[in-house]
């Protein structure tokens, strides 16, 4: 978890006297959403004991999600600045997030197959992963503690290069390793050939096809890859499809255009949110990759990185429009 300060408006960060702030973090707005569509959700970290720690806490617990798992440590709270894209300027992540309370924590400081009992799935991301060796070693730690148990496992490979870059680390060794465990990976071709060394050709779809066959090939734990395709017309227009590849079957949804975006951060969280959803229900490809395009696309109309829509929100989405009274 991190929390995010925001300029308001297009005001360039180095000139801003103003930040709103969000909480976010990978897990965290997959949790929260999670939560607002009915599911039992817990969460497992460790923030500073200061009113920044109590702000992330509390974001997860009014969202319902149980934070009892959620405890102290000494340290600062993560931070990142974000300048939403503006007309031709592309948007910029700015991060602040060295010596985190979480990165300095160790694995013996959570109970984690505590945390796991009961649980249908264990959702985690590459971003823990990214942020140096302790971040590696309570990724692993998790991973460890739901493969005991027999939890499975979802990775979402949220790879980021700027976090990766900042250690002296090995990435595709190590998600190589947190993949292998997954039982659902949220990742594209690109993702796939970071982990594989290996490049696909051809274009959209088929690309898509071929690179999650070599994933389900070189991962034999691996029963679902998903990913979201997205087409970048302006900076407030996007085209986005999801996809959704099983060993058996695929789909992708149709190109959805998304006009007027108010914040793109989190869309991937959400389309997970979407997806798991649907994942623990035992849906098919073809409404979990509704489910999930539907949340990703709701999530652009919301600022901040977190989206709480209900079950029933999600199921009368058309797309947007006019006010309902
Ligand atoms: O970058 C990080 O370290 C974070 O965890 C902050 C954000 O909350 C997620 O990155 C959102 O991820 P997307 O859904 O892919 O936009």
């Amino acid at each position: 978890m991190l929390l995010r300060l925001t300029p308001p408006g297009q005001v360039p960060l180095a000139r801003t006297p103003l930040l709103g702030i969000d909480v976010g973090g990978a897990e965290a707005n997959v949790a929260i959403a999670l939560s607002a569509l009915g599911r039992p959700v817990r969460a497992v970290s460790l923030v500073p004991d200061n009113p920044l720690g109590q702000m992330a806490r509390g974001a997860l617990g009014s969202a319902g999600v149980d934070i009892s798992r959620i405890t102290t440590g000494p340290g600062r709270m993560g931070l990142y600045f974000f300048e939403q894209p503006s007309g031709p300027i592309a948007g910029r992540v700015t991060y602040d997030r060295a010596y985190s309370a979480f990165v300095a924590a160790t694995p013996d400081q959570f109970d984690f197959a505590g945390a796991l009992d009961g649980a249908a799935l264990l959702h985690i991301s590459g971003i823990t992963p990214a942020l140096g060796p302790g971040g590696v070693a309570l990724a692993e730690a998790a991973v460890a503690a739901a493969k005991a148990a027999g939890v499975p496992i979802c990775f979402d490979g949220n790879y980021r290069s700027n976090l990766w870059s900042a250690w002296d680390s090995d990435p595709r060794a190590i998600l190589t390793r947190l993949v292998g465990e997954a039982e659902v990976l949220i990742g594209n071709h690109r993702d796939i050939s970071l982990l594989l060394g290996e490049q696909f050709s051809g274009d959209g779809p088929d690309r898509r096809r071929l690179a999650a066959e070599a994933a389900f090939a070189a991962f034999p734990k691996l029963k679902l890859i998903a990913s979201t395709a997205r087409h970048v017309v302006a900076a407030s227009t996007h085209e986005l499809a999801a996809r959704v590849d099983l060993r058996n079957d695929h789909w992708q949804t149709d190109d959805m255009r998304i006009e007027n975006i108010v914040d793109r951060i989190g869309t991937g969280d959400a389309f997970a949110a979407g997806l798991l959803l649907r994942y623990l229900e035992g849906a098919g490809a073809r409404e979990m990759a509704r489910s999930a395009l539907a949340m990703a696309a709701m999530k652009h109309g919301v600022p901040g990185d977190t989206i709480a829509v209900t079950r029933a929100e999600l199921e009368a989405f058309d797309g947007g429009g006019d006010v309902r009274r």
